[in-house]
């Protein structure tokens, strides 16, 4: 078995979807599930649906409801020509339900009616896929991954329960026939409570993992729009390397530490069984990429991350006390309450500083509750780089016109906060 990825980007139009096709193609045969994000930057689009709809603005949550319909309805038309009806009638009927649930008053939190409504983009996007495949004739089973994937009640972030994922998986490919090609969503599942739920944002990879750890998958491979994993982003960086082959320990890191070729909770899953990961370009899909699995050798190059919009926050004892036990405890569980990621973190004796990602929504928030324990400071419009096997020359070479505020340095790994001085 093996299985396949494909993100927003492959399937962001008409073209993509065909280039979709062929790559399966290439497969026919074997047996294969393919887990399918949302096309294009649906999620972003259906996330301003669920904004206005739960502040109780149906007009405007239906205004950018038809805005997502017509994206779609345009990839449909190209695939099959001007009567969409008798390829793509599941969808039509999918858009109906939609409208009314959106006519419908508000129940429940805002994070429950968003992963209702985000989740669409996924199930609209595979419902497409697989009319289309069907079309070109191929033996497609259009499988919805709420029943295979059972997470805890939390919504956006979705815990997996793998005892009983694994057992819905596995109970699942003993009623397919081989040579069946599973199409199925990304990003989401269902709790106990019947309740849709998704994994988290960039949270498609993560499920082609789950597919692969339960099925026992001989390897899975997530199709991007870059060569494979590169030595850095080269959205930021000319001259990037490919990287052939990557450690699973490499691999986790580099994800960790913000690569978003990867998302970081891909890698473990696959760690555990052994199941090798590749990394390949649909746009060169002969090409061998990257492959992520147990090797010997490290990187063979440094690797360079960026992320942008960074907050440093500095936390001073009010009284006497040191920064020890229980100003890291309190410190720590104001973070997990609030739901901030640590992206890193340093202390002295009476001072401690972390950077995160700057949530306008989150960040202020936390600030005021730690202020009643501490005195902070912060500043924002910081970059973090992390540098893997880094040496002097790759630290100066990041931190031309940068002025460095923070450097945190282990065997391998160097992080900096830097402001951009340019
Ligand atoms: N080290 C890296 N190597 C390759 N691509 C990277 C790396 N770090 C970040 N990226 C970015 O990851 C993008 C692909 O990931 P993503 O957009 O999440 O794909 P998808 O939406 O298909 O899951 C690339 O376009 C590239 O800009
Ligand atoms: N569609 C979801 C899940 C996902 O992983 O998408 P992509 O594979 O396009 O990054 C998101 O945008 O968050």
């Amino acid at each position: 078995m093996k299985i396949f990825k494909f993100g927003g980007a492959s399937v962001k139009d008409a073209a993509g979807v065909r280039n979709l096709a062929q790559i399966l193609q290439a497969y026919q045969g074997q047996p294969l599930v393919v887990v399918v994000s949302a096309m294009g930057k649906t999620t972003n689009a259906l996330e301003d649906v669920a904004a206005a709809y739960y502040q109780g603005n149906p007009a405007e949550a239906m205004t950018r409801w038809q805005t997502v319909r017509a994206y779609h309805k345009g990839i449909m038309r190209d695939l099959a020509g001007d009567d969409i009806t008798q390829t793509f009638q599941i969808v039509l009927e999918s858009f109906d339900k939609i409208k009314t649930y959106l006519l419908r008053p508000v129940e429940g939190s805002f994070d429950q009616v968003y992963d209702l409504i985000v989740s669409l983009g996924e199930l609209i996007s595979t419902q497409i896929i697989a009319a289309y495949l069907r079309k070109l004739k191929m033996p497609v089973k259009w499988t919805d991954a709420r029943l295979l994937i059972r997470t805890d009640g939390t919504f956006r972030e979705g815990k997996v329960d793998w005892e009983e994922t694994e057992w819905l998986i596995q109970d699942y490919s003993k009623s397919i026939p081989p040579q069946t090609i599973t199409i199925t969503q990304g990003f989401m599942g269902r709790s106990a409570d019947g309740n849709t739920t998704t994994l988290g944002r960039e949270g498609s990879d993560y499920s082609a993992a789950i597919f692969a750890y339960c099925l026992n998958a001989d390897d899975v491979t997530i199709w991007k729009d870059v060569p494979g994993v590169l030595n850095a982003d080269p959205k930021w960086f000319d001259d990037t390397q490919l990287i052939p082959e990557l450690t699973y320990q490499d691999a986790i890191e580099l994800a960790y530490y913000g690569a978003t070729v990867i998302h970081p909770k891909t890698i473990k899953p696959l760690q555990n069984k052994k199941i090798k990961l590749y990394v390949r370009s649909f746009l060169e899909p002969a090409a061998p990429g990257t492959v992520v699995g147990e090797f010997n050798n490290h990187l063979p190059v440094p690797s360079f991350i960026f992320k942008i919009n960074q907050t440093l926050i500095s936390l001073h004892p009010k009284d006497f006390s040191f920064i020890a036990e229980d100003n890291l405890s309190r410190i720590f569980s104001r973070f997990a309450e609030a739901g901030v990621k640590i992206n890193l973190m340093q202390h002295t004796a009476i001072s401690f500083s972390v950077a995160v990602d700057n949530h306008p929504e989150k960040i202020p928030a936390l600030i005021d509750q730690l202020r009643e324990d501490f005195r902070v400071s912060y500043n924002g419009g910081l970059e973090l780089i992390t540098i893997r096997y880094y040496n002097q020359e790759t630290i100066d070479r990041v931190c031309v016109n940068k002025k460095v505020l923070l450097e945190q340095k282990s065997r391998y790994t160097v992080q900096l906060i830097v402001k951009d001085l340019g």
